[in-house]
């Protein structure tokens, strides 16, 4: 795990807290107009240009827009050409026959070297479909090699990035943020940028929201306080580069990838203001609550982020006290889609077999729940209070049923007979 989270690293002028903030940052004073979002000639003779992250009537409370002032529009371009899409995949996941089954897999493989963090992208399925703004995609990510002369952006949705190895430089349109194991980078539909390796090498998940963009769940009558706080999401101040030369500006667009190369630095914003921004955030401020009594709260009290296509979830460490309790995850049957990834030590429903960078499915109605070792032992176990503090796992929830790629259900590394976890969980009736 990395330290504590610095999101401005490479930014001379801090950084800003509060998610959904109205923010605004300028790199060099006078920048940003002011009163008004497009003068006749923007300050220092800057190009204004609005990023629409919602439709310009959504209704206040969930309309995302920044304004831009950078070097030279974005709108300066040549066509955009198709390019390979590696291990990328979109929605709608048409490729095989949704199943049922329970399935487990093992990390990623090292990518081969100087694979960066776009060609390291390996899509594990989704569903819904990027063309109508629905559902969601699952990928993984393994690279090995900084992004150099191209950056990404992501027109079908905002990308919650998982780092689960190595840290990540997100040097974005608005500024730079880092994000390392145990941290989260939500990264904007539509947001251009770029990854750097500080560690030369990275692993980790990404959830693709195709959907409205993911906010902080209500808490209802939890009050004011609690889970994920707004104020420790860390947005950055304002970055640019002037570079000149050919830079690849790689879009995904409905499912595919994109490319057109502009003769200079996207990542050229002198200034912005808005709240269509990227965030980071330490999952260890999640104030997590649960049980002080009886009985397991569903994990949805572990939510982070929620958004109509996915919740984030995570199993961050925690005091189990339950008395009378079958403390660990309970078996169930889930009208929702669980995909859930690991991002260090163990996690408490399984003895084995679920690791750090690997990743199990249980979709729509699978029967899942604790392994047989974890029943008997927690079945048995003394209930004094205890420190789960072992792991950090998490999950992205999705209320449709997550289809696989091919790739991912033929993958080398998917566990083959996942389903013995749960062979011999005899019955004790009558006991
Ligand atoms: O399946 C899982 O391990 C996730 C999960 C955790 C929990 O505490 C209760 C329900 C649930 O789906
Ligand atoms: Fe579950």
């Amino acid at each position: 795990m990395t330290d504590t989270i610095r999101p401005s690293e490479g930014s001379p002028t801090g950084h800003l807290t509060g998610f959904g903030n109205e923010h605004s940052s300028e790199a060099v004073a006078g920048a940003l107009p002011l009163g008004r979002n497009s003068p006749q000639r923007a300050p220092l003779g800057l190009y204004a240009e609005q990023l629409s992250g919602t439709s310009f009537t959504e209704p206040r409370a969930t309309n995302r827009r920044s304004w831009l002032y950078r070097i030279r529009p974005s709108a300066a371009h040549p066509p955009f050409r198709r390019i390979g899409n590696g291990g990328l995949r979109g929605a709608p996941f048409a490729e095989a026959e949704p199943d049922p089954n329970r399935m487990r897999w093992n990390p990623l493989p090292e990518p081969p070297a100087g694979t960066d963090f776009v060609a390291g992208l390996w899509t594990l399925g989704g569903n819904g479909d990027a063309r109508h703004r629905t559902g969601m995609a699952v990928h993984l990510y393994g690279a090995n090699a900084s992004m150099t002369d191209r950056v990404f952006g992501d027109a079908d949705g905002e990308l919650l990035i998982v780092p689960e190895r190595g840290a990540l430089l997100l040097r974005t349109e608005l500024g730079v943020l880092r994000a390392g194991p145990g941290h989260v980078a939500l990264i904007p539909r539509g947001v251009r940028f770029r990854v750097e390796l500080p560690d030369g090498t990275a692993r980790g998940y990404v959830c693709e929201n195709h959907g409205a963009p993911f906010e902080l769940p209500d808490l209802g009558p939890i009050g004011a306080n609690g889970l994920a706080a707004a104020r420790d999401f860390h947005a950055p101040a304002a970055a640019y580069e002037e570079a000149a030369g050919p830079v690849e500006v790689v879009n995904k667009y409905c499912g595919n990838l994109w490319a057109a190369t502009y003769d200079h630095s996207p990542l050229d914003v002198v200034a912005w203001h808005g709240n269509h921004v990227p965030y980071v955030y330490d999952l260890r401020r999640f104030n997590v609550l649960g049980s002080i009594s009886f009985d397991h709260p569903d994990p949805s009290i572990f939510t982070v982020l929620t958004a109509p296509a996915a919740d984030f979830v995570v199993f961050a460490p925690r005091w189990l006290v339950g008395e009378d309790t079958f403390r660990p995850p309970y078996f169930h049957r889930n009208v929702m889609s669980e995909y859930m990834g690991l991002i260090e030590g163990a996690y408490d429903a399984k003895a084995d077999g679920f690791v750090p960078g690997g990743g199990s499915l249980h979709s729509m109605m699978s029967a899942h729940g604790p392994d047989r070792e974890t029943f008997e032992r927690a079945s048995a176990a003394d209930l004094v209070p205890r420190k789960v503090d072992d792991g950090l796992a998490f999950m992205f929830e999705t209320p449709w049923p997550i289809a696989v790629t091919a790739q991912a259900s033929e993958a080398p590394f998917r566990q083959r007979g996942y389903d013995e976890v749960w062979q011999g969980l005899n019955p004790h009736f009558p006991s």
